[in-house]
């Protein structure tokens, strides 16, 4: 894909989208991920035609160059970019992770305002500006693609702006971004700041200018669409959102914006729009982080009528009441109702239009359990498929599985759960007491791994409504500074419970296997105690 602004067959300009879930979204405090999950996302962020992926962020851990050399490895379809600082080390490692991507890009930043250039760098305004000459001009050496950042640029002054933005395109920069950092500016100074940019700085309309926006105010998606509205036409964002602090802004809800609005934002992008749910979903149950019922595009709530006056519109026009198809992002209005009685061609078909694609033995586990699914609740929705083939998804490679949960419990007496995993291939089972069902399974989880990891969280939601709906838990542990999240889907609540325990267990073990190997069956305890 060319950096130019071209415009498109529409006769309008491309509007680049830079997805920045995988460094800047794993900036939200709790949402690390490790390199496969990385890989996941990155999968379905270049199916869902993204045109610029940032990987993450070379020089900050051996873990984060791994994972930015694996994507750029894996992905084929998407620029892809790596964070680096203004400074020699930092592109030098981000080169170097960057090496079998097919479109490389090095992105690398500075602080331009009084505050952070005074307090933070400890440098002065003209040091500023060579680091920007020295940085950009050396990544360029490197790499063709070279993204430029003015790391706080709502908080900066508009003239050393200038001089810091025309620095960077003199020394090569094909990329300004001009973010506003701490979600400080308001949709108005956003757009002036890119029009003032766009009319002092020589050569500014020969590069593309680059939005990136967070939330601390909820103006995230405005300032990037006002952004576009002045000129910009790149867009950094992240899949529901989720980034430092207040989270930055979400793809979706720009890419729709743009898609529903295009007579007051006249611009295309080229994402394919119906992955959006699926992206949203697995970015949900990779960092744990719920995406909220009435959120924009992806909640639960986002198309569905309840008031009997709203019903009554879309049953004589949907249109009446619905600005965007919900097939649009990728929800299904399928007529295929799926039951007990559905066989394995259309279930299988089922998954096709949802859009997965599983291999034999992932596709056999998942028609199991959706059979067995089937045996004790009624109604079968599309959210019961997804969850289900999900936790599959996300479990089927891990050493420790979940084989069976029994738990008894009454009111006024302990609960007791017998639970066998599976370890390494070898079924391993115990009966243990606890202070309720859940606290009894994951007291006899403990038993059985050897070790007492910290529970940081436990959510448990319904997948779907009504009494006989799956329960969908998140479980974050930590160990020794290091965090995992897991999720579990399950007709059990107290058997989803457990697999989100063990998915979360399995992703600790990973990490610590990278600093110390250890078969999992004699596990010695690195910390002492957990939460008991
Ligand atoms: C706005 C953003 O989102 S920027 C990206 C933020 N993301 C992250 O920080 C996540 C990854 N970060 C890390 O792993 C670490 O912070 C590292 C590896 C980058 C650096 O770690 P350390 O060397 O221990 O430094 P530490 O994080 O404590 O401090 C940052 C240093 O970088 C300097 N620095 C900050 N930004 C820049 C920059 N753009 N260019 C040059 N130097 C910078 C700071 O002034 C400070 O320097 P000092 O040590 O001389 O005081
Ligand atoms: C590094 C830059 C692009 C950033 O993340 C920010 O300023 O928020």
């Amino acid at each position: 894909m060319s950096q130019e602004k071209t415009a498109t067959g529409s006769g309008q300009d491309h509007l680049y989208i830079f997805d920045t879930t995988l460094r800047d979204g794993e900036q939200s405090p709790g949402a690390s991920m490790t390199l496969e999950e990385k890989l996941r996302i990155a999968e379905t962020l270049d199916a869902l035609k993204v045109d610029v992926i940032e990987a993450g962020f070379a020089i900050a851990s051996e873990g984060d160059f791994a994972c930015v050399k694996a994507v750029a490895e894996q992905v084929r379809g998407c620029t892809v970019a790596s964070l680096a600082r203004a400074a020699p080390g930092d592109i030098e490692r981000a080169a170097e992770a960057l090496v079998p991507a097919i479109r490389p890009r090095i992105h690398t930043f500075i602080a331009t305002s009084p505050l952070h250039m005074k307090v933070k760098l400890q440098m002065q305004p003209e040091a500023v500006l060579e680091a920007i000459h020295a940085s950009v001009s050396k990544a360029r050496g490197h790499v063709d693609d070279v993204e430029w950042s003015a790391e706080d640029a709502t908080r900066s002054d508009p003239d050393f702006l200038c001089r810091a933005v025309e620095a960077a395109i003199r020394a090569g920069a094909t990329t300004v971004n001009l973010p506003d950092t701490v979600g400080y500016a308001t949709p108005e100074e956003y757009s002036a700041m890119f029009a003032d940019i766009l009319a002092r700085v020589p050569g500014a309309d020969g590069v593309i200018l680059s939005a990136h926006c967070h939330n601390d105010l909820g103006l995230a998606v405005a300032n990037s669409l006002a952004a576009v509205k002045a000129g910009a036409r790149q867009v950094e964002c992240t899949i529901n959102g989720i980034g430092e602090r207040a989270g930055n802004a979400a793809m979706e809800e720009i890419v729709m914006a743009i898609r529903t609005r295009g007579d007051v934002v006249p611009v295309t992008t080229r994402v394919e729009t119906t992955e959006i749910t699926k992206a949203s979903r697995l970015v949900s149950a990779v960092t744990g982080f719920a995406v909220q019922n009435n959120k924009a595009i992806v909640g639960a709530n986002a198309f569905a009528h309840e008031s009997g006056i709203h019903q009554d519109g879309v049953l004589k026009a949907a249109e009446t009441y619905e600005i965007m198809t919900p097939e649009s992002v990728g929800l299904n209005r399928s007529s295929l109702v799926m039951g007990k009685h559905s066989g394995r061609h259309a279930f299988a078909e089922k998954l096709r239009e949802m859009g997965y694609t599983l291999g034999e033995n992932a596709f056999q586990e998942c028609f199991k359990r959706f059979k067995a699914l089937g045996d004790r609740k009624k109604h079968i929705y599309d959210e019961d498929i997804i969850a289900l083939v999900d936790d599959e998804v996300a479990t089927a490679s891990n050493r420790i599985r979940v084989v069976s949960v029994t738990t008894h419990s009454s009111s006024g007496a302990k609960a007791v759960s017998d639970v066998t995993l599976d370890i390494d291939g070898e079924e391993r089972s115990t009966v243990v007491y606890g202070e309720g069902p859940v606290d009894a399974a994951f007291n006899a989880i403990k038993d059985l791994i050897g070790y007492r990891p910290h529970l940081q969280l436990f959510q448990v939601h319904a997948v779907t409504q009504g009494t006989d709906a799956q329960a969908e838990c998140t479980v974050r542990l930590e160990e020794s500074g290091r965090t995992a999240n897991g999720q579990g889907a399950h007709e059990d609540t107290v058997t989803a419970a457990a697999r989100a325990y063990v998915a979360a267990v399995n992703k600790l073990m990973v990490k610590r296997e990278k600093t110390a190997p250890q078969p999992v069956a004699s596990v010695t305890p690195d910390v002492a105690a957990g939460d008991g």
